[in-house]
């Protein structure tokens, strides 16, 4: 197959087109030591553009999360920073910019109907009714649930109950979208499809999204970057751009090009998984 393969560092085009946008996330020589002394991560330095949709590969244990908690202020670095807009991520919604997180549990209210579920995050910031309201209609209709949304979740497939986890994370308008494996729990079918509306909703928005997964079909068929770390301790094993048209489908899974990216990133992720790249002592 004569598929061209993908650049490993970005290439001029879109390094080009980056620079062109203001970073929405700077993570510099971000470390984290846990207080058990475990080093999860080792300085990290990620600049995230705003638009961007980056996402983080690599083997179990790598850091993943921890960088997602760090970038979302979950959690603080042992050493280094992350700025937001160029700013201290602290100060992040008291400057009109917020972020959602979604995870792999959509963890709803079973007690409470999708629309109110959805409502939670603007219940919680006091958001009148009148304002609230249509931006759950609004975040329901996107995720393609209007008809669901005075269903209680135990009426709802696992799809649709993260569905309307995304509706949730969407209603609050966030700047900064940042998911840690939310369709890993999903059959491969239902996951496809939450991949092509999650296109969809970056590409209508242009929301700067930060997405954890271990799917390389994935990675390739969402991001405009990959990410690949290795363990022991996390850090930044390459980059890989997926220079490709947007929004994608389909077609672009069916293509060659889309199987030459899967192919050199599984490559990576191997590499990655040695013990000499991950810097455990055998
Ligand atoms: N709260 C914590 N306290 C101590 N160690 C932790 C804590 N959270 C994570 N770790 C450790 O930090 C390292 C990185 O964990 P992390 O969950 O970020 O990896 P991951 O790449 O997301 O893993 P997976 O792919 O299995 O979800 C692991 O060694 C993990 O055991």
């Amino acid at each position: 197959m004569n598929a061209p393969l993908p650049s490993d560092p970005l290439d001029a085009h879109i390094a080009r087109r980056a620079a062109d946008r203001p970073p929405a996330v700077e993570v510099l020589s971000a470390e984290k030591i846990f207080a058990n002394g475990t080093r999860a991560l080792a300085p990290i330095d990620l600049t995230i553009a705003e638009g961007e949709f980056l996402t983080l590969i690599g083997p179990s244990g790598c850091g993943k999360s921890t960088l997602l908690k760090l970038i979302a202020n979950l959690i603080q670095p042992s050493d280094g920073r992350i700025l937001w807009w160029r700013g201290d991520s602290g100060q992040v919604g008291q400057d009109g910019r917020g972020l959602a997180f979604v995870f792999q549990e959509p963890t709803l209210m079973p007690w409470a109907r999708v629309d109110t579920n959805v409502r939670l995050p603007l219940d919680l910031a006091d958001v009148p009714r009148g304002k609230a309201d249509p931006r759950v209609s609004d975040a329901i209709a996107r995720v393609g649930l209007s008809a669901f949304a005075r269903h209680y979740p135990r009426q709802l497939s696992g799809g649709m109950k993260m569905r309307v986890s995304i509706a949730r994370a969407l209603a609050t308008d966030p700047n900064l979208l940042l998911m840690d494996e939310p369709f890993g729990a999903l059959d491969e079918f239902t996951r496809n499809k939450l991949d092509d509306d999650l296109i969809k909703l970056w590409w209508e928005r242009k929301l700067t999204t930060v997405f954890v997964t271990h799917s390389i079909y994935e990675a390739v068929f969402l991001s405009t970057r990959i990410v690949v770390l290795a363990a022991n301790p996390g850090r930044i094993f390459r980059t890989m751009t997926i220079d490709e048209p947007q929004p994608r489908g389909q077609d672009f899974r069916d293509s060659a090009r889309f199987a030459a990216y899967c192919r050199e990133l599984s490559t990576w992720l191997a590499e990655a998984s040695l013990p000499s790249a991950s810097g455990a002592t055998p």
